[in-house]
């Protein structure tokens, strides 16, 4: 029986490598003559996630984890860093292009050792969105790639869109630019919701990564038809884009705290502390793995909650140190960030946390409304459970998604398209207390279309569904693309 191996290089970053994992372990459950390879780069800075790698591949014998060394000299960060994120992300990675030849080459090379007939052939690479440069390894070896996007189809069809507007005009998009008309996304886009990346630096770095979408053979895609439609049908059509494979939703909703540093006791009391509240009572606030906001938007936001008198629980955290990196701290003494006496009033009305065990808050049936970020594993989180977002975007494609839930798909309320991380934008309370009260409305259009589109996702991952039929063909293609290989 002719057996392949898929080597899976995800970027090591939360919102990325759960999706990614929980595909390859969907696909090995699905076809036994897949096994898969995931070659593990570390995050720049400590985080919880290698651990979380760790876990999957020990608990699926099919799964087997690489270690990328770091380069060496290691890959100094550059001089922008902070200011285009994005980029340095990019190069951070690529910098692990020679590391990664060596090993790729090594598994390709001992399956073509082996003499056993039932050795595993390397089928090809599937690499994250921030990995394209990768694609150079996978063609020297002459396999073929594979993009998984660990967001949506309105993103992929802007990045699509992204080379076809260079050749035309190769200057960094304005806010005063004219609305841009991407095929695959229903309403003109206003440059102020365009990724930030586009804008701080990044903008060269993305191009370069959107031009290579199309050398790929396939793009697996963390959507559902049902949910995309237009803008699935629009690559469909175009005679221009790889296969696409809608196979979502694609979320954790067994380990949800395996790659974060919550404590088991911290869970338990927000989940005790649900457990004695009225059904769909609680709105719940959380912006994400990088989401954090400065003091004085922290105090609106207590003003705002406290106004709605809604009962709330905040994964309140707060930017890390100068010089510690990007990624948030839980907020060490709630109390000297928060306006005075809040903790008391609010006592038993409302729960501040640092992490938050998301996709539990979000099952839970007291759960009634999520005020939101935007990123798209949220987003399918919370269509998964049926709980209405109200919008706050705040970095990468948030901005994006926002629009596009509020005006294409009625299936969140706005509260701001806009807004960006660090911007210096500061939401006033009146106005986090209108969005409060209105995602908790129970009688809202959003959110009985909300619930309907939760049952779609459930429907479209079964038997029969959608993105089960192209979990299918996606096989189908690697097993058939390697047959007589050898
Ligand atoms: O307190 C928290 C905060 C987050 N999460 C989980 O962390 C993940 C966060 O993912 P996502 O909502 O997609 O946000 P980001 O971490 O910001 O993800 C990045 O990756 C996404 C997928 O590519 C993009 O859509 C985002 O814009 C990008 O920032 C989700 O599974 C959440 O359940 C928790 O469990 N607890």
């Amino acid at each position: 029986m002719e057996k392949v191996r898929l080597v899976f290089i995800p970027a090591p970053r939360s919102g990325h490598l759960v999706s990614t994992l929980q595909f390859a372990k969907r696909l090995i459950a699905r076809e036994e003559r897949i096994s898969i390879t995931i070659l593990a780069i570390q995050s720049a800075s400590p985080t919880t996630l290698s651990s979380y790698a760790k876990s999957v591949a020990a608990s699926e014998p099919k799964i087997q984890l690489i270690d990328v060394p770091k380069p060496q000299p290691e890959h100094p960060p550059a001089q922008d860093s902070f200011k285009s994120p994005a980029k340095s992300f990019s190069l951070y990675i690529e910098s692990h292009l020679p590391n990664v030849k060596k090993i790729v080459t090594n598994l390709v090379s001992s399956s073509h050792a082996s003499e056993s007939l039932d050795s595993i052939h390397v089928a090809g690479l599937v690499v994250d969105f921030f990995c394209v440069s990768m694609i150079d390894v996978a063609k020297e070896l002459h396999l073929p790639t594979y993009l998984f996007m660990t967001n949506n189809a309105g993103y992929q069809a802007l990045m699509l869109h992204l080379p076809i507007r260079h050749k035309h005009n190769e200057v960094e998009p304005k806010d005063s630019d004219p609305e841009w008309l991407i095929s695959g996304i229903v309403h003109p886009v206003p440059p102020r919701v365009l990724p930030a990346a586009l804008t701080d630096g990044s903008y060269s770095a993305y191009v370069k990564v959107a031009s290579r979408f199309r050398e790929t053979r396939g793009i697996i895609a963390n959507t559902f038809v049902e949910l995309e439609t237009y803008a699935i049908n629009s690559f469909f059509h175009d005679g221009q884009t790889p296969p696409v494979y809608p196979v979502g939703p694609v979320i954790d909703l067994e380990d949800c705290q395996a790659h974060s540093n919550l404590e088991q006791a911290q869970r338990d009391k927000i989940i005790r502390w649900l457990d004695d509240l009225p059904q769909s009572s609680v709105v719940f606030l959380c912006f994400g793995s990088m989401g954090s906001f400065g003091a004085e938007q922290v105090k609106e936001i207590a003003v705002g909650l406290e106004q709605s008198g809604q009962r709330f629980l905040w994964a309140l955290r707060m930017p890390p140190p100068k010089g510690k990196g990007m990624m948030p701290i839980d907020c060490p003494n709630p109390e000297e960030v928060l306006p005075d006496g809040f903790l008391e009033r609010t006592h038993g009305k409302g729960l501040i946390c640092g992490w938050a065990p998301q996709v539990e808050v979000l099952a839970h049936k007291a759960t009634g409304g999520f005020v939101s970020h935007c990123g798209w594993n949220s987003i399918l989180e919370s269509l998964w459970h049926g709980v209405p977002i109200v919008t706050w975007p705040m970095y990468a494609e948030q901005q994006l998604n926002a629009f596009r839930m509020v005006k294409e798909l009625g299936l969140a309320l706005e509260m701001r398209l806009d807004y960006k991380k660090g911007g210096g934008e500061v939401v006033r309370a009146d106005e986090i207390e209108r969005a409060v009260v209105a995602v908790m409305d129970k009688e809202s259009e959003v959110r009985k279309k909300v619930k309907q589109m939760g049952e779609m996702t459930r429907k479209a991952v079964k038997d029969g569904g959608s993105s089960f039929a192209y979990v299918g063909r996606f096989i189908e293609d690697v097993i058939g693309n390697n047959c007589g290989s050898n």
